[in-house]
């Protein structure tokens, strides 16, 4: 058995000329739940329905708990548990219908586990599917994707739609039954704020490339936002890792991937500055939309 549940090796995939994925290189290690962060169409579903065997790739490779989607579709789909975005099921059939219906599709259903979890996330058994709640309904959705005790459990924003506190209950409910039972998880979501809490580790997809995996708490202490005097800073060599630069009256305000570097050659040249923490939300902000341009050339006039 590998170390990674998951591993992309430079997958590449277009749709006509449209260029989704390029190079796209990606591990998750057993057990570590990696949140899949990127704008509207930046290609995440793609990538997610990739690891399902539903898409081939151009070119690359992909192990999903030691299996070859393209090659072992269906031993994929019994290891793997799924929960698609705006997932559509058999609206005529109750619950607990649905759950039994499914059985015999996974050696390894555990109906017992089924009824734990109906139970656990309040979903009313006998209830039409049709008439349930959408929260009721991505609960159901967890239900189905976890009844067979995969390893790997790949979900694709699932909290989308869900209410605020529908979405702390959804995210608490994956700590609790996931996380504690030592499953990989990869979730695609753009509800950075709510992220932070569950996941190990982030991934920003971003122009069809992976542009950053990290600890998430590893990004927060990497990433951060400096305010500088507009004087001091002219004629200082832009730092590696430069995300953004903002002109604030006479400051600057610059994030930079690569903080504590940063700090050295700000301390070696004897420049003040305040250094603000960001959250995940600004940190993905900063990588998708940062803009380095306002950064002064040396010899430059300054703005003060
Ligand atoms: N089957 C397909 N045929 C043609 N183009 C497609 C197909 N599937 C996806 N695309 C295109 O690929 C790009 C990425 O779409 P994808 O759904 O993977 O993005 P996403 O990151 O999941 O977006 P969202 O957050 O909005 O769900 C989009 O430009 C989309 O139009």
């Amino acid at each position: 058995m590998s170390v990674a549940a998951i591993k992309i090796d430079q997958v590449q995939k277009q749709f006509g000329k449209n260029v989704v994925l390029e190079n796209v290189s990606l591990e998750i290690p057993r057990g570590q739940t990696l949140a899949l962060l990127g704008r509207n169409g930046a290609g995440k579903t793609t990538l997610i329905r990739m690891l399902l065997g539903l898409l081939k790739p151009d070119a690359g490779s992909i192990q999903v708990d030691d299996c070859d989607p393209t090659r072992e579709a269906i031993e994929l789909r019994r290891r793997v548990g799924y929960l698609a975005e705006d997932q559509t099921m058999y609206g005529w059939m109750t619950a607990v219908e649905l759950t039994h219906f499914l059985n015999p599709f996974y050696p390894a259903w555990n109906q017992s586990l089924a009824d734990d979890y109906l139970e656990r996330f309040d979903i009313p058994r006998h209830q039409r599917i049709e008439r349930l709640s959408k929260g009721q309904n991505v609960k159901l959705g967890l239900t189905l994707a976890l009844a067979h005790e995969p390893n790997v459990v790949i979900l694709d924003d699932p909290a989308l739609g869900l209410d605020t506190i529908a979405r702390k209950e959804f995210n608490r409910d994956l700590i609790e039954h996931l996380q504690a039972a030592g499953r990989t998880v990869l979730f695609s979501s753009h509800l950075l704020d709510e992220v932070e809490a569950v996941a190990d580790a982030v991934a920003i997809l971003d122009g069809g490339r992976i542009i950053r995996q990290s600890a998430t708490e590893t990004l927060r202490s990497e990433v951060k936002r400096f305010v500088l005097n507009s004087v001091e800073i002219a004629g200082v060599t832009p730092p590696p890792g430069l995300l953004d630069v903002r002109v604030w009256e006479s400051q600057f305000v610059v994030t930079v991937d690569g903080a504590e570097r940063f700090v050295e050659q700000l301390n070696s040249l004897g420049i003040e500055h305040e250094i603000v923490e960001l959250s995940l939300d600004e940190i993905f902000e900063s990588f998708v939309i940062g803009r380095t341009q306002a950064w002064p050339q040396a010899g430059m006039p300054v703005v003060v």
